[in-house]
């Protein structure tokens, strides 16, 4: 699909006409070949332009192909033939020239760029490298560090850096098409041979075996285990160390290796379910297409703790009005330091000014009266959340939507101290909120579907990827991180260490293991929920063995913690050392190590060599078990919402696709049988049975993941 039409008498032009980003799929690449020869076989045809319809270059290699056979004619040679034509080609980048598309550009001889185009090569973000000679040509046209950055990270760059990059040869801000055919026609007689970047010398700085090191080093840092990054660096290499033809063959090695990879199945399945997300629905049958969100101009936020200034923040960033009330006038001062602080540095980094003007502080509610959405960001108690909810029902206009950023409480309970609970939902936002991508917008009983299209629009509108979740304790992704938790602690239980424990996490993949992050968030969270749930107290109290809670196994040992005053990082101790209070370098802890060997001798625990596998199997399989339990109760519509949650909020490695997506890898059945073997050996720990949904699934001839959401209705329909 690419139509041909003659401009200007002497001009072919060539359109990619492929909805919605003129990805190169089978029937584009067949398209470009056979227009590129009639151009070239036509006399008056002089010089030839490439664009994509509706102002947008082209979105690269089709990924929906991926998963299947592939046809067609391939890129490389498409791209050759157009390098090596006769008649000047010039690319006319509208929109976006991204993967596949800028490689056909860089194929080109010409690359004129409008001013608000973006370019980039993300392939490996996808689990590939620029794999149609866009890991040869890039470096040999912009330098080597240059693509490396861009190669390594996929970050999309703007034409104006795109332009002092050397990468493209004009931009501008009339109509690109026009410039194109204009310069297209003014170069018809130069000559081509130093046009063809394949024939570049690949100019490498003096020390380049050092660079190629370092950017290895902190690539390997960085990558938390996926491996296309380090084939993008090896790519490049490829690119400075050897001819043209040969680094061409070593491209094509290193994307084989790559193409096939469960990384790339993976982080392909990603993409989708991001974009799957988007397209939320309610148990009620309302949807992202036929509920229209309504416009939200001012929003206020009602106090202005770290999370509250992170929203703050987030808002005001996007543009929004904001009214921030904190009500102690010490906290309000030290919020508005610190909240201009936050934005003067953002901008700083940013290139922009910062936007102290649009956010108006108050101590006194009354002051959001006129706003059109509020988010409560007040401390995590129900009474405390109450009362701010029926002060904002009175005093808001009967249209505001009223939001609050709880991470777990319950949704309806807020909804029942106002006037109109139809416009009250959920919005949780994760630490740092003017940081983190994730937010859940979380839909109770009565919340109507246009709270949930306007909360989804203004999580798009600040730059966070929404998912629509239904309301139960702790919503999606803290529900699913309890039995993790727990699994952590029974293991330090058995034997195992804290740093033990979290080296086997990280080298999964995640950004911190699970003690790690408990001392950043700080140990005296979960506490104090613990403490109002009735479950953080002494025997005493409880009239219940230390170790047991309602009939399940309990470990008490965070709560024994908290009671040294030991809540992680902000003190100096947790379950690591640090040097000073608020330091970050976390050291195994002999004072730990002997109050765990204490607490097993005090309860009669004998310590038992705890392995890697049984570490994953039981933080992972538990954790995704609770999955299962969501999608059974129809809290999350499908098994994207929950890896996006697990990717974005919790810092499940990308490339493993999410916690769903893992247990699809690994084997329904396989999963299965683990936490039977699990569930067996622990009787007294209710999160290790088997949930139902996955022995369905397993029942059904565990289907690939892409048809669960057809098992799951209909394990809906029987319950
Ligand atoms: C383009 C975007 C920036 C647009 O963003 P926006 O927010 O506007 O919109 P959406 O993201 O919602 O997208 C709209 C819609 O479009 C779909 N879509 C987007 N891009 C693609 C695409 N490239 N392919 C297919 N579909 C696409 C998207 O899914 C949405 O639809 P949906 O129904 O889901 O709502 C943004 O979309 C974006 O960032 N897109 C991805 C851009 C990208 O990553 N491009 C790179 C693609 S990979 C590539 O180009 C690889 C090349 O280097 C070629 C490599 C050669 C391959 C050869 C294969 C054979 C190998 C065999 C190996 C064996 C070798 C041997 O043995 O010899």
């Amino acid at each position: 699909m690419a139509q041909y039409t003659r401009v200007s008498g002497s001009v072919g032009l060539i359109t990619l006409q492929s909805p919605p980003v003129n990805a190169l799929s089978a029937a584009v690449r067949q398209g470009i070949v056979d227009l590129m020869q009639r151009a070239l076989s036509e006399p008056e045809v002089k010089s030839v332009v490439i664009c994509g319809q509706n102002g947008i270059f082209c979105g690269g290699a089709d990924i929906k192909e991926f998963g299947g056979q592939m046809s067609g004619p391939p890129l490389i040679p498409m791209i050759h033939a157009i390098e090596a034509a006769s008649k000047p080609v010039v690319a006319a980048i509208e929109g976006i020239a991204l993967g596949g598309g800028l490689e056909l550009a860089l194929g080109c001889h010409y690359r004129i760029a409008h001013s608000k185009a973006k370019v980039g090569l993300p392939e490996v973000t996808l689990g590939l490298l620029p794999g149609a000679g866009g890991s040869q040509r890039l470096p040999r046209l912009i330098g080597v560090p240059a693509a490396l950055d861009l190669i390594t990270t996929g970050r999309h760059v703007t034409a104006a850096e795109a332009l002092k990059f050397g990468l493209v040869d004009q931009i501008t801000d009339h109509n690109t098409v026009n410039v194109a055919v204009k310069f297209a026609q003014r170069v018809t007689d130069q000559p081509l041979d130093a046009r063809r970047i394949s024939t570049y010398p690949c100019l490498c700085p003096p020390d380049v075996d050092v660079l190629f090191e370092e950017v290895m080093q902190s690539v390997r840092r960085t990558a938390r285990g996926a491996i296309a990054p380090i084939a993008c660096v090896q790519a490049v290499r490829a690119a400075a160390t050897l001819p043209y033809n040969q680094g061409m063959e070593r491209e094509r090695e290193l994307l084989a290796t790559l193409f096939t990879s469960g990384q790339a199945h993976a982080l392909q399945y990603f993409f989708f379910a991001q974009r799957a997300v988007g397209r939320w629905s309610m148990p009620s049958g309302a949807r992202w297409d036929t509920s229209k969100p309504r416009p939200v101009h001012k929003a206020a936020v009602i106090g202005l703790g770290t999370m509250g200034r992170g929203i703050t923040v987030a808002l005001a960033q996007a543009g929004f009005s904001v009214v921030a009330v904190e009500t102690q006038e010490k906290q309000l001062m030290e919020a508005k330091q610190a909240i201009s602080g936050m934005l003067e540095r953002g901008a700083k980094r940013r290139g922009v000014a910062p936007a102290l003007d649009k956010i108006n502080y108050g101590r006194n509610i009354q002051s959001v009266a006129d706003v059109d959405l509020v988010i409560e960001a007040v401390f995590e108690d129900m009474a405390l959340k109450k009362k701010v909810f029926q002060q904002l029902s009175a005093v808001c206009k009967p249209s505001t939507f009223l939001c609050s950023n709880t991470s777990g409480l319950d949704i309806d309970q807020l909804a029942c101290q106002t006037r109109n609970p139809e416009l009250v939902v959920g919005m949780h936002f994760f630490a740092p909120a003017h940081v983190m991508k994730l937010l859940e917008v979380v839909y109770g009983p009565k919340s109507s579907p246009l709270a949930v299209a306007t909360a989804m629009q203004l999580g798009k509108k600040i730059g966070k990827v929404s998912v629509a979740v239904g309301n139960c304790r702790g919503f999606v992704g803290n529900r699913m991180l309890k039995p993790y938790l727990e699994q952590a602690l029974f293991l330090l239980e058995e034997g195992a260490t804290p740093e033990f424990v979290d080296q086997v996490l990280e080298e999964f993949g995640f950004a911190m293991g699970v003690f790690r992050m408990s001392d950043l968030s700080g140990l005296d969270v979960g506490w104090k929920v613990r403490m109002a749930d009735g479950l953080a107290m002494p025997d005493s109290t409880t009239g219940q063995p230390t170790r047991l809670r309602q009939g399940r196994r309990y470990s008490p040992l965070g709560d024994l913690l908290c009671e040294q005053r030991r809540f992680g990082q902000k003190t100096g101790r947790g379950w690591y050392q640090y040097d000073k209070p608020g330091s970050q370098v976390a050291k195994p802890d002999p004072w730990l190590h002997r109050f765990l060997d204490e607490y097993r001798a005090r309860h009669a625990l004998v310590a038992h060599r705890i392995d890697h596998q049984e570490v994953l199997e039981r933080c992972l399989y538990s954790m995704i078990n609770e999955g299962f339990r969501i999608l059974e109760d129809g809290i999350a519509a499908g098994p994207e919402d929950i890896d996006v949650i697990y990717v974005f909020g919790y810092s499940w490695p990308r490339h493993r696709g999410g916690p769903m997506f893992y247990a699809a890898t690994v084997g329904l059945n396989k999963v299965l049988e683990r936490l039977e073997h699990y569930y067996q050996a622990h009787p007294d720990v209710p999160s290790l049975q088997p949930c139902p949904l996955l022995r369905k699934l397993v029942a059904s001839g565990s289907p690939p993941i892409q048809k669960w959401r057809e098992v799951i209705k209909k394990v809906r329909s029987q319950l």
